[in-house]
């Protein structure tokens, strides 16, 4: 059994205070037996966070980090000092960062490594744009950025992996992927783990959709058989529509 997982992208949105405010809001509301309640700050906020959920079942992740562990690397930060804050995920290869900051498979193969050496769990981002979808390619697409993104990852460290399934054109824009057509996508994408790691890895690996997933629709997607949860980024800004994510997980 896939334990189900509701992140929050938080994107760069709150400043210390409201992080905190959101909180205390949602500490024990968010909080959900049999759902794993993470969420993804910016790194401003995460010292502060990772004391705030403390005493909850809440996990706290970051939104990137340096593949090295440390370096002339300025404005960067890594997997080593992520850990240290007392951080537990981290989001890597988001289609924004692909898209505004040079993020390549390659790179993205590179911090899957760095997250693992330091004892994060990699939230992987992959999916299609608009024109690929229209062109048929969507599969094809998540074909590439997948296996990149596992490349020479061993059996154990990839049934720990998250993978989100984020197609570039649901993000933001109030437009979501069908739960059926998630499902289907999401489907082969735990195939392409099997062909990969076989069976038992594919069944262990979490798979979530994320792309315009609001309270209304997360129950359409946490129904389908192969989605194991959402990582959502509007919606988890406000602490009552995050608490009904959660909820509506289960
Ligand atoms: O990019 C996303 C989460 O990483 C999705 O964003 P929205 O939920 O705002 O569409």
């Amino acid at each position: 059994m896939r334990t189900p997982i509701i992140a929050g992208n938080w994107k760069m949105f709150k400043t210390v205070p409201e992080a905190k405010a959101f909180i205390e809001e949602v500490k024990g509301k968010a909080e959900v037996e049999g759902v794993e309640s993470v969420i993804c700050a910016p790194f401003t906020n995460l010292p502060a966070l990772v004391e705030a959920v403390k005493g909850t079942s809440i996990k706290i992740g970051a939104q990137n980090l340096h593949f090295e562990d440390n370096g002339a690397f300025t404005g960067e930060i890594s997997g080593e000092m992520l850990k240290g804050l007392g951080v537990d995920y981290v989001i890597i290869g988001h289609s924004e960062r692909r898209a505004y900051f040079a993020e390549t498979d390659e790179t993205v193969n590179k911090k899957m490594h760095a997250a693992f050496r330091h004892g994060l769990t990699p939230i992987v981002c992959v999916g299609e744009k608009l024109e690929e979808r229209e062109a048929g390619q969507t599969k094809d697409v998540c074909k590439v950025q997948t296996e990149a993104a596992f490349q020479g990852l061993s059996a154990d460290q990839a049934a720990e992996a998250v993978i989100a399934y984020e197609p570039i054109w649901a993000i933001g824009t109030g437009k979501s992927s069908t739960a059926q057509d998630a499902n289907e996508v999401i489907s082969y994408i735990r195939d392409l783990v099997k062909g990969m790691y076989g069976e038992d890895v594919a069944n262990k690996v979490r798979i979530q959709y994320g792309g315009s997933v609001k309270p209304e629709n997360v129950a359409e997607y946490m129904g389908q058989s192969d989605i194991d949860g959402a990582l959502v980024g509007g919606a988890s800004l406000q602490p009552a529509s995050y608490i009904q994510l959660v909820q509506g997980a289960k």
